[in-house]
């Protein structure tokens, strides 16, 4: 798959086969709409291309406003995406001259100008273009001018997937990273640096590779404890099992948020490795111990109870 930072940076199609949108999470319901994207790109022998937008406007006017969390980081989407077999994928700044154009102007000169596109497919709730004033009826209305067709994801079509975006996050923000899972397809991962903590899980015979991540807007799930699988990232030498601690350590008079992995029968040093962790069962939520060997029979307890959840 090609990718492109920049809508400039693109090279015109000969028959691009289109798709726009944010996919964040790259979810069962995004996936039905590029599932049918490359299969039309190869119907007609044509291109599968997705148009995304990051980083997001909100981002750009509102750097200090960290309220927006996303399911998957670019990177992530990126990687999503690309297992689909798409072909061109242009990640494009939402900015102002952006957001401006009118959608006459969006369709001449980003759709039809810079992509080339000969088929747009997009959801019925699809708008876009100066005040999001641009929609299906107005692709419509273009396409024999510019010598493009439409395709329509009706809402029933998106209606009998009953996934959205909102939904995952909302089941992430509860812990429930199994619902999250079956709206995704996929289990809720979280990818980042592993660096150095307290260095006392090692003291309570639960060392923990502590998790850095680089972007501040990936949402990040509940408080609590759970059952996890690990990889070394990006070259997978294969799934660990473990369990992942996500809080501010009460029992330590913790004050920042931590990610924590212990990986099962591992015992190598990784600092400075980046990895890939996979979240599958909530276990249950952070709790304050009155001492050190309470909390250290709680994690051989969780240990046990992850142990039979991964089996
Ligand atoms: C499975 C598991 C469950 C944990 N549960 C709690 C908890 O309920 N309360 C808490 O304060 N810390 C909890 N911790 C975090 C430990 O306090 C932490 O891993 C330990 O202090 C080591 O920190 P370090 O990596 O900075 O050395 C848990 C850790 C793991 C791996
Ligand atoms: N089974 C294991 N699970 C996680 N990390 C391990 C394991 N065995 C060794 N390590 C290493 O030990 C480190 C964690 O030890 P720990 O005492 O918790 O120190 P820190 O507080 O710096 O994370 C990890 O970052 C990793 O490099």
């Amino acid at each position: 798959m090609k990718v492109y930072k920049h809508i400039d940076e693109f090279q015109k199609l000969e028959t691009a086969v289109v798709t726009i949108g944010t996919f964040d999470g790259v979810h069962l319901g995004h996936r039905k709409i590029i599932s049918r994207l490359v299969e039309e790109a190869r119907r007609v022998n044509g291109e599968s291309v997705i148009l995304t937008f990051f980083p997001h406007p909100r981002m750009i006017l509102h750097p200090e406003d960290q309220s927006l969390k996303l399911i998957s980081t670019i990177e992530e989407k990126r990687e999503l995406i690309e297992q689909l077999g798409v072909d061109h994928l242009i990640v494009t700044p939402f900015t102002r001259d952006f957001s401006n154009l009118s959608p006459d102007n969006y369709i001449k000169q980003i759709l039809v100008d810079k992509i080339g596109t000969k088929k747009i497919i997009i959801g019925y709730d699809h708008h876009f273009g100066k005040d999001r004033a641009g929609d299906f009826a107005k692709l419509q209305e273009c396409a024999p001018l510019f010598g493009f067709s439409v395709e329509e994801i009706t809402e029933e079509d998106i209606h009998d997937v009953a996934v959205s975006s909102t939904k995952v996050r909302q089941a992430l923000t509860m812990g429930d990273v199994t619902t999250a899972q079956d709206f995704l397809g996929y289990p809720f991962h979280l990818t980042g640096l592993v660096i150095r903590g307290d260095q006392i899980g090692r003291t309570i015979g639960f060392p923990t590779a502590n998790l850095f991540l680089e972007e501040t807007y990936k949402l990040i799930p509940a408080d609590g404890i759970y059952a996890v699988m690990v990889e070394e990232y990006p070259v997978s030498k294969g799934l660990l099992k473990g369990m992942g601690y996500i809080g501010t350590r009460p029992t330590l008079n913790g004050m920042s948020r931590n990610i924590e992995i212990n990986i099962f029968d591992f015992d190598k040093d990784i600092y400075g490795q980046n990895i890939r962790v996979h979240f599958l069962y909530f276990l249950r939520g952070d709790m304050k111990f009155h001492s050190l060997q309470k909390l250290t029979d709680q994690i051989s307890q969780d240990k046990l109870a992850v142990m039979d959840l991964l089996r």
